[in-house]
């Protein structure tokens, strides 16, 4: 039968619940299979089976409405529509053109490329006795890499990060947060979408990969534009976070460090549970297609869905007691830090390979590792990440 949603009062995007935001999520799940959030006029989903259920049914919550509170299909956004922004059938012809260009044949060639920067990274780091895992390390590697293989020209890439915190403020609300994140936006924009254009692309990266399928008449040049745009905009914050998540989780876990200096080989399975436990990407928005139902809950067409990554993957229903923990024994898989459905993360085998390299060289160099204090927390409507990661270590 069907009942009203529990009412919030509770700020997703106030300084409290992102700084902490983990008490907030467990009084979510706690509050029913869908709540109705009055700060955001949106519904919000955190129960594991609600945001798998929403993620998975593209055709009811659907994409093209932006994933921020606003619905870009009535006041169109900031800026054309990404493929991250459309539903099938204009999706699926950016998606193939994604999938032919990144996909795990094409990245596995990208771990010969990828490694010294780590090596170099790591071997300075490990003559120390103390350093910040996200300012010395998580912020550094993905730039020495990435934009490389992507093909972008070496002048501009400082913009790249504070492109992509613009990105992805934006799928919160126009709050005090997201002011500073477009503080330069133009700036920021212009120097990114230089490089999205064929001419500033080298021969070998991605960004000519996608091109090349506009010679193949699959995709349009504004379509190649929007992907090497998105890959410019998703493909190094996320990263950011994801090593400095993993890193600063596994330094609460010494054990399971010990662990892994033993089988580096689960160093696969470390990420995959650390971004489970502290998930780089935790909310985002869908759109409700038509009049539909979830968990006993009326949803009209037009309303905004809050899909709470971080919380799903958190659900005691899911992974048991222990959820809020990183247990190196447990199997993640099914975590939907990287999504789940007809936009789970295309960039993954990458995100994959990064972060997977990272730790392997750093269980190489480093015998223990520990917190030195708090780590900070960012500001982020969106991502959660550490702005400071002190740690202290032991050299192997
Ligand atoms: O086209 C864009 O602007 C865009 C595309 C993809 C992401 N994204 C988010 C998480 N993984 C990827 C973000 C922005």
């Amino acid at each position: 039968m069907m009942h009203e949603p529990t009412v919030l009062a509770d700020d997703p995007f106030d300084t409290a619940n992102i700084l902490d935001p983990y008490p907030f999520l467990a009084r979510l799940r706690d509050a029913g299979p869908v709540s109705w959030l009055e700060t955001t006029g949106s519904y919000a989903v955190a129960g594991y089976q609600e945001v798998y259920e929403v993620l998975t049914d593209f055709e009811t919550y659907i994409s093209s409405g932006g994933l921020g509170p606003r619905d870009i299909r009535k006041d169109s956004g900031w800026r054309p529509p990404s493929i991250l922004e459309s539903d099938p059938p204009i999706h699926t012809v950016m998606r193939r053109a994604l999938t032919g260009v990144i996909n795990p044949g094409t990245v596995r060639a990208l771990r010969e490329p990828f490694t010294p920067p780590a090596v170099e990274l790591t071997e300075e780091l490990a003559r120390r006795d103390r350093f910040d895992a996200v300012t010395d390390l998580a912020e550094k590697y993905p730039l020495r890499v990435f934009p490389d293989a992507v093909g972008i020209p070496d002048e501009g890439r400082e913009h790249l990060l504070p492109y992509g915190n613009m990105v992805f403020n934006a799928f919160g609300p126009e709050n005090y947060i997201f002011q500073q994140a477009f503080a330069h936006g133009d700036e920021h924009a212009a120097a990114v979408m230089r490089n999205c254009e064929r001419e500033n692309l080298n021969d070998t990266g991605f960004g000519a990969r996608i091109w090349d399928r506009v010679r193949d008449g699959l995709i349009t040049e504004q379509q190649a534009t929007l992907l090497v745009r998105a890959l410019l905009s998703a493909g190094v914050d996320t990263t950011v976070f994801g090593i400095g998540n993993t890193l600063s989780v596994l330094a609460r876990y010494p054990e399971a460090w010990a662990r892994l200096r033993q089988n580096p080989k689960l160093a696969r399975f470390a990420v995959d549970e650390a971004l489970r436990v502290e998930s780089p990407f935790q909310k985002f928005h869908r759109t409700v297609a038509v009049d539909t139902e979830l968990g006993g809950v009326k949803l009209p067409a037009g309303a905004k869905v809050l899909v709470f990554i971080g919380a799903a993957n958190r659900d005691p229903r899911k992974w048991g007691d222990n959820a809020d923990e990183f247990d190196l024994d447990r199997s993640a898989s099914g975590h939907v830090a990287f999504g789940m459905g007809l936009h789970q993360c295309v960039g993954q085998p990458i995100a994959r390979l990064e972060m997977e390299i990272v730790l392997q060289q750093l269980l190489e160099r480093v015998a223990t590792i520990e917190p030195e204090g708090a780590p900070v927390p960012i500001l982020h409507n969106v991502l959660r990440g550490f702005e400071s990661l002190p740690v202290r270590i032991t050299a192997a």
